[in-house]
């Protein structure tokens, strides 16, 4: 056996596609940049990074849908390009989303169909089946037809879908992706459950507290290389003796927040809407008290609640991503 599930060496993607019609165009995107990863088995293993970052992109090599334009890869210990028989055997995909289920037919009819269409044998299907639904806490509800189910029901349902013929090595590519917050808990909890049961898991997301949860180590992605790969916990330290100021506001323009940006001591600073509310996240170094330069930039503007508090794992992932963005050198930070 292997020593490690995934494994990455310099892999790389370019799209090259065509654009206009009387005087076509060359295109060329370079997806993925030179990837280097490597996951040990039973590992939960999280991807992390913002639009277009290459996600994707690099779970579709590593899972053989996509050949890679350089360097290679390996699962278990098989090439994904010279081997994709056996690494096919040994991987399963779930991608966010609904699509992809009989809704006219119950889970375990569903699970039944998939069982038939990846050859898992007649007489383990039943146990198999019964195994999965249990897993994914759908036992009790396996009757009912897949039309009445919500978001989050489904995609425990797609996992069971993707863990039918035991695959050792799970890609899980945004599970997470429109499924109300109670339902993602429950989502987590699965994925919890299955990497006890000793299953690798490779998850993808957008959102830093599934990642902080649940995974044993994240690797950052952003302009399609690796910025930062840690613990949680060492991730944390890209933030580490920075300040955070939170301001819930209502109307701040681009212009405003690009001002505060370059205030004396502001790191970082990045705005989330949460229901008709702007939140306003300002890093600064722990030197500087920045708030009141901060609300003088924000005159005008209506603001509600104002607090100081300690960085999070998420405050470190604005800095890493941002510095991407700005193509500053990434700090090094000692694990
Ligand atoms: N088939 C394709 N043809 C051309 N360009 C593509 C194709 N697929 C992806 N890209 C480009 O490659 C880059 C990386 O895309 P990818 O889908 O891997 O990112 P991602 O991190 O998964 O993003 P998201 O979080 O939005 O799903 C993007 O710039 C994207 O526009």
């Amino acid at each position: 056996m292997s020593e490690h599930a995934i494994e990455a060496v310099g892999l790389r993607r370019t799209y090259r596609s065509r654009t206009g019609w009387l005087r076509p165009q060359r295109r060329e995107v370079e997806a993925v940049r030179g990837v280097d990863l490597t996951v040990g088995n039973g590992e939960l293993f999280g991807l992390l990074g913002p639009n277009g970052a290459g996600k994707t992109t690099t779970i579709k090599m590593l899972n053989t849908l996509l050949v890679p334009s350089g360097g290679s890869a390996r699962i278990c210990g098989y090439d994904v390009v010279t081997r994709t028989r056996e690494v096919r055997r040994r991987i399963g995909y779930v991608f966010g989303g609904d699509r992809g289920l009989y809704d006219r037919l119950s889970a375990r009819d569903n699970l039944r169909y998939f069982a038939e269409l990846y050859g898992v044998p007649g007489r383990e299907q039943r146990r198999r089946i019964g195994e999965l639904l249990e897993l994914v806490r759908l036992d009790g509800r396996d009757d009912d037809r897949v039309e009445g189910y919500s978001r989050g029901m489904r995609q425990r349902l797609h996992i069971a879908r993707g863990l039918l013929h035991r695959p050792r090595v799970l890609f899980l590519d945004e599970p997470s992706i429109g499924v109300d917050p109670v339902a993602a808990r429950e989502l987590r909890q699965t994925v919890a459950d299955l990497a006890a049961t000793g299953t690798t898991v490779l998850l993808t997301t957008h959102y830093m507290a599934e990642a902080d949860e649940l995974c044993g180590r994240i690797a950052v992605i952003a302009n399609g290389r690796i910025q930062a790969l840690g613990t949680p916990a060492e991730l944390r330290r890209h933030a580490d003796g920075r300040r955070v100021l939170e301001v819930e506001a209502y109307g701040v323009t681009d212009r405003q927040l690009a001002a505060i940006r370059t205030l004396p001591g502001v790191r970082e600073a990045s705005m989330d809407v949460v229901g008709a509310a702007q939140v306003l996240g300002v890093q600064s170094d722990a030197g500087y008290d920045v708030q009141a330069d901060v609300l003088r930039a924000l005159d005008g503007v209506r603001l509600g609640r104002v607090t100081a508090r300690q960085p999070t794992l998420e405050d470190a992932y604005v800095a890493i991503v941002n510095r991407v963005a700005e193509e500053r050198p990434i700090e090094a930070v000692a694990a």
